[in-house]
């Protein structure tokens, strides 16, 4: 579904993304883990198009990353949600359906809204939401057209407790339609129970990528411990 070879992203002279490799099949649910500074974004942005890659090759569903052909396939949730500031929620939704020309979206629209709570703030602009309602929105917008492919960038940042559920909830669902997901977070508990792998980032590197397990194996000599401690020993300053 997803193929990134030797995709290096310069900035100046820094490579925030140092020449990385790996590809996700259809139907896998994969952790993109990293600190601060990792190249997480950065990576996540080149591969959906936002920034443009220094080299290397992405092709999603086999078309080049940039082709409208591939850009059916996927949704990008960005870390700081971008609403338009002159559009109600409603036409935000209605916005996207035709864009994507998804068919009776009202209906969908309509759950979604119910989901995350939004469905008071129908009529509300773009401009007038707080931080957690835009990236509901953001979220909202980004599941509308059921695309096969969802990249989330920290898609629980300035969501309230119980918006980080449903969230946690429509991941599951994700998962169970069969949907590829690729999805960096700090939370790491948010996607322990989803993820089929993950992978974690260094100074632009891929220094781990495997099932939780297999990390664990490798990383800690098969003590018990949980993936947070995993983390933080793979990540670890020499
Ligand atoms: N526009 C930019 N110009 C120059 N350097 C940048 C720019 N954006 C990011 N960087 C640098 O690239 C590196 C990777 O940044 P990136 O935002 O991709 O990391 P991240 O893993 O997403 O971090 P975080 O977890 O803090 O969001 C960092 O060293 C950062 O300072």
């Amino acid at each position: 579904m997803l193929t990134v070879t030797n995709l290096i992203k310069k900035y100046g002279k820094q490579n925030a993304v140092d020449d990385i490799s790996f590809q996700l099949e259809g139907g896998e649910v994969v952790g993109l883990l990293g600190p601060n500074g990792a190249g997480k974004s950065t990576t996540m942005k080149c591969i959906v198009g936002l920034l443009r890659k220094t080299s290397g090759e992405v092709t999603i569903g086999g078309y080049d990353h940039l082709s409208v052909e591939a850009k059916r396939f996927f949704s990008y949730i960005p870390e700081t949600p971008y609403v338009y500031d002159l559009l109600t929620v409603k036409e935000h939704m209605q916005f996207i359906a035709q864009a994507y020309g998804v068919t009776e979206w009202q209906v969908k629209a309509k759950e979604l809204l119910e989901l995350f709570e939004l469905d008071d703030k129908q009529n509300k602009l773009g401009r007038d939401l707080s931080k957690g309602m835009r990236q509901k929105v953001s979220i909202c917008c980004a599941l509308l057209p059921d695309p096969q492919l969802l990249f989330f960038d920290e898609p629980m940042i300035g969501l309230d407790p119980k918006a980080i559920k449903n969230t946690k909830q429509v991941f599951k669902q994700l998962k169970e339609a069969g949907k590829t997901i690729l999805v960096s977070t700090h939370l790491i508990d948010s996607v322990e129970l989803i993820a089929d792998r993950v992978m974690i980032l260094k100074d632009g590197r891929i220094i781990g990528n495997d099932t939780i397990f297999n990390l664990k194996q490798q990383a800690l000599q098969g003590q018990g411990s949980s993936l947070e401690d995993l983390f933080l020993e793979m990540t670890k300053d020499e």
